[in-house]
């Protein structure tokens, strides 16, 4: 809590996702975040159009340098950001993925506890899903507690002394999970950042291969060299994974699908995404549409606005 009232001013901001100061372009943003001389801009300039000075002095980037990266016909934009130090870490809103970068030679495990304790204190929560607790607050009738599940890290005790710490003594409180106080804090708090998190190991040139194997047998990991162009393939593939964008084209009555301009949404979009995405008021003047792909049990099939979206579908849409 005390930690929390202290970072206050940039955590807000952090929150309010207004993000660092460029312009956000692009389907997807991805920040770079990482220690010293990692290589973050060594891998920007290389991925994108966009050359960002490398060198092998520290903080050689001292402002946000953004790049984009066209893969599968989304556009992706790419931060490049100054090396981080205890402390640095602000203005995440509004990113959908964090690549952490490090480096290889010296130990890394710590390394990246660090980097993870960093963005834990400014409330952005990696790989992690929002915990499953309702929390409502009331006018009155005290705290109502229940759970669906076996708690073995929380108690109807101790979730009241959390509240009051808060100043909270009207609420509804149901566990869904069995939670740790801080995620009930977190749900409490209510203005944490969700977010999926690589982390790309560079510099592997520099390391033996019995280290490169183990790096790349951790969670969320991928190894890869700059210097060597290896491995830079498979790191695109990965990020397409965990940003969970979904391409759709369109195809107008009679003619045939336009490959060429897709529409980029998040996984899990509805064909109420599309409409919106298309034209604002296309929704309410909306009948039905045609869906062929992987989506519909055949092709084409007739679905209504609530109908999920799977990757490269191709979809027309009829007006009333
Ligand atoms: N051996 C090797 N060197 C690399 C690789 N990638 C980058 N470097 C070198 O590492 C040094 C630092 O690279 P930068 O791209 O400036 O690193 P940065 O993370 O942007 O550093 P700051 O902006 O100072 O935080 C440069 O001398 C690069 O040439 C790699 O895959 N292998
Ligand atoms: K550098
Ligand atoms: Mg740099």
């Amino acid at each position: 809590k005390y930690r929390a009232q202290l970072l206050e001013p940039s955590k807000s901001s952090a929150a309010k996702g207004e993000g660092f100061d460029v312009m956000k372009s692009g389907d997807a943003r991805v920040a770079l975040i990482g220690f010293p001389s990692v290589g973050k801009s060594t891998f920007l300039s290389l991925m994108t159009s966009t050359a960002s000075e490398a060198a092998s002095y520290e903080f050689t980037t001292l402002t946000c340098i953004p790049g984009v990266i066209e893969y599968k016909g989304a556009n992706i934009q790419l931060l490049d950001l100054p090396g981080i130090i205890e402390g640095a870490a602000q203005g995440w809103g509004g990113c959908h993925l964090a690549g952490l970068t490090l480096t290889g030679p010296n130990v890394p495990c710590p390394r990246r506890a660090l980097l993870e304790k960093e963005l834990e204190s400014v409330g952005i929560r990696l790989n992690k899903s929002k915990p499953n607790i309702y929390f409502k607050p009331k006018k009155g009738g005290g705290i109502s507690f229940n759970s669906t599940v076996t708690l073995t890290q929380c108690s109807e005790k101790l979730v009241q002394l959390i509240l009051h710490e808060y100043k909270i003594f009207n609420a509804e409180v149901l566990f869904r999970e069995d939670c740790s106080p801080d995620e009930f804090i977190d749900v409490i708090v209510g203005n944490r950042v969700y977010m999926p998190c690589l982390y790309v190991y560079n510099k592997i040139d520099q390391i033996s291969m019995e280290e490169v194997d183990r790096l790349a047998r951790r969670p969320h990991s991928v190894v890869i060299s700059c210097g060597m162009k290896l491995n830079l393939d498979y790191l695109l593939e990965k990020l397409w994974e965990y940003l969970a964008l979904t391409c759709i084209y369109t195809k107008k009555r009679g003619q045939r699908p336009d490959f060429t301009d897709a529409i980029i949404l998040r996984k899990g979009a509805s064909v109420e995404h599309v409409c919106h995405r298309i034209h604002r008021s296309l929704a309410s003047q909306f009948k039905y549409a045609l869906v062929w792909g992987t989506s519909t049990k055949y092709s084409p099939q007739r679905v209504g606005l609530t109908h999920m979206m799977e990757h490269e579908d191709v979809i027309q849409i009829v007006k009333k």
